[in-house]
């Protein structure tokens, strides 16, 4: 069996030691503890040794270090530290590195694929990477670069980020596999990634810890002549202490993954150079001074190469500007964003179509997986007929392949060539938030793999979901194509609600599944959050999240949804008996005549 952590268990009474390779060692409760075969030793061995012949071949120069990879492509803008610290730590181990994102908005940005770009790297070539959701941070809010404090988020808004943001790092992390797959990069048992959210650990840490292992060591002239500090004490508004406090919350993430999970190199976009400074201070102040002589690193009792393979290191990707000097992502004032709910992907194609002739070369070699030299002939065949953007239409299909799948990149291209044939676009029907109809969604998207089937937000009126039975509600989703359909799926077990029922509707940090049941319609009501909004998954990808509004307001906006306004309720009925048989009573039917038009709310339309 696979351990649950790294290996390198070593029972000792109740508790299991776990080393880890930095030599810091915690204690698993035996509720963890678990065994490992012969097979897992064997696999770990050949790993290491598999490592060891690689860094042989770097500083022989027959083979190129990860870090000179990285520069070469554009990556690396500045290093905490040496650079040549860096390159012999990533030569020598196989070091767990991670990016941490915020959820502070419904999506990511093209900005955020920088960052991960590099962790994909390196997951390709043998790293243990770690997409960091910020789930409790993002309360917080970084204050870097922002002059004023971050508006407070209704806890339903903050979760369905969250929600959101951790389904996109999850589907780019499914597409990366099989990008790299195209380029010859196949699995290998050694590769490790992971999507994780800090608050699973920051949010049961004791304060009284933080201060004492953290706090300790942390100067307060340091934190004070951080730029952004500066400029926040200059201003009307000042600076609250949780923002100022924010960097040793991304220092005990680091921190936390350090210990636990060998995590020793932080990227970060190219504004986390002080973050990352902070949180290197931080490790090493704690593994030098903490309390627990488990715990604690004696440097002086380790031999040179030992200290320095437990030093954590990082460093930073460049600020992207295109070559007339506008910041990376910003088109007209508006950020280009990962979601295609937001930014559809076909506009996430032209976003990239659109770039100039002097940046397409860069892009290319930062937001695709293609070798340099095969870029170089991409880039000599386009230099023939730059007007035909060759170059750019690669660097779309490749970004669309990485964020939304292939099969979407490949429907994005095709609609590309169909309006420049035919001169019409889409426009789907989208509210002030960018939410889109339940028609459109499902238009636009018919299900059948987790590439077409991201979170997706809809809006439905209140009487589709008040008092309906949960396959009424898959069915007005659009998650299913009939109710019929929808109550097999309910009786499988194959759909669930987000959020804890129990009458608050309100939900733990994580976004908690319940499965759905053939309840009555109330109950449906009591997984919503905050008043309007319902989170349905069905099976492992579907997700949508619903953002329910009045009925007047649905007819306002002129959206649309299956089942809104149902002309022939009596062929609803008659599927409904039929697959429901008993479920479905006489007394249902003589509540809704079959020759009756459903009332319309607010309306002073009676039925007939
Ligand atoms: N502060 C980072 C996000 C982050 C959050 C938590 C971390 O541990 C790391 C990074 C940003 O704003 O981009």
């Amino acid at each position: 069996m696979i351990p649950h952590t790294s290996p390198g268990l070593l029972q000792k009474s109740r508790y299991t030691y776990q080393s880890c390779a930095h030599g810091l060692r915690t204690i698993l409760p035996a509720s963890q503890r678990r065994s490992i075969t012969q097979n897992y030793i064997k696999k770990t061995l050949e790993a290491k040794i598999a490592w060891a012949r690689q860094a042989t071949d770097i500083k022989a120069g027959t083979k190129e270090s990860m870090l000179t990879m990285l520069e070469k492509r554009g990556y690396v803008n500045q290093i905490v530290g040496e650079r040549d610290d860096l390159d012999r730590l990533l030569t020598e181990k196989r070091v767990g590195v991670y990016v941490g994102v915020d959820p502070t908005a419904p999506s990511m940005h093209v900005g955020h694929l920088l960052p991960l770009m590099v962790l994909y790297w390196m997951y390709i070539h043998g790293f243990h990477a770690c997409s960091l959701l910020g789930g409790t941070t993002a309360q917080i809010g970084d204050p870097i670069g922002r002059t004023t404090t971050r508006e407070k988020q209704h806890s339903s808004v903050r979760k369905v980020n969250m929600l959101k943001i951790h389904m996109q790092l999850k589907s780019i992390w499914a597409h990366v596999e099989h990008s790299a797959r195209g380029y010859g990069y196949n699995w290998e048992w050694a590769w490790k990634r992971e999507v994780t959210n800090n608050n699973a650990w920051l949010n049961k840490l004791p304060a009284l810890e933080l201060l004492k292992l953290l706090g300790s060591g942390v100067r307060l002239g340091t934190m004070l002549g951080r730029d952004t500090v500066k400029t926040r004490m200059d201003s009307k508004e000042g600076m609250s202490f949780s923002e100022f406090t924010y960097p040793l919350l991304q220092s005990w993430d680091w921190w936390h993954m350090y210990s636990t999970k060998d995590i020793q190199v932080q990227v970060g976009g190219s504004d986390q150079f002080g973050n990352i400074l902070a949180g290197i201070d931080a490790i090493n102040h704690i593994r030098h001074n903490h309390y627990d002589p488990l715990i604690r690193q004696d440097e002086q009792k380790f031999e040179e190469r030992e200290a320095f393979l437990k030093r954590p290191m990082g460093f930073t990707v460049p600020i992207l500007t295109t070559s007339s000097g506008v910041k990376f992502g910003k088109s007209e004032g508006n950020a280009i964003w990962l979601d295609r709910e937001i930014t559809s992907g076909f506009d996430l194609y032209q976003f990239f179509l659109r770039t100039a002739d002097s940046d397409v070369h860069r892009y290319l070699k930062l937001f695709t997986f293609e070798p340099l030299e095969d870029l170089e002939t991409i880039m000599e065949e386009h230099n023939k007929a730059p007007s035909k953007r060759i170059a750019q239409h690669k660097l779309a299909h490749e970004v669309l392949k990485l964020v939304h799948g292939e099969t979407l990149a490949n429907e994005a291209k095709q609609e590309h060539s169909r309006i420049f044939n035919k001169s019409f676009a889409t426009n789907p029907q989208t509210d002030d938030d960018g939410n889109q109809s339940a028609d459109y969604v499902n238009k636009a998207a018919p299900f059948s793999n987790n590439d077409n089937a991201p979170t997706q937000s809809l809006i439905l009126p209140k009487s589709l979901i008040y008092n309906q039975s949960m396959h009424h509600v898959l069915y007005h989703a659009g998650l299913v194509a009939s109710r019929s359909e929808g109550y097999r799926l309910v009786s499988k077990g194959g759909a669930y609600l987000g959020a804890r029922p129990g009458g608050t509707g309100t939900m733990g940090e994580q976004v908690d599944y319940s499965p759905a049941a053939h309840w009555n319609g109330e109950e449906t009501e009591k997984y919503i959050i905050g008043d309007n909004t319902l989170i349905i998954r069905v099976g492992k990808w579907k997700v949508k999240v619903i953002k329910i509004i009045s009925d007047e307001e649905f007819e306002e906006k002129g959206l649309s949804a299956p089942g809104w306004k149902e002309d022939k309720p009596e062929e609803r009925i008659t599927t409904d008996i039929k697959s429901m048989k008993t479920w479905y009573s006489k007394k249902y039917v003589a509540k809704a005549p079959i020759h009756q038009k459903r009332p319309q709310r607010g309306s002073d339309v009676e039925p007939a």
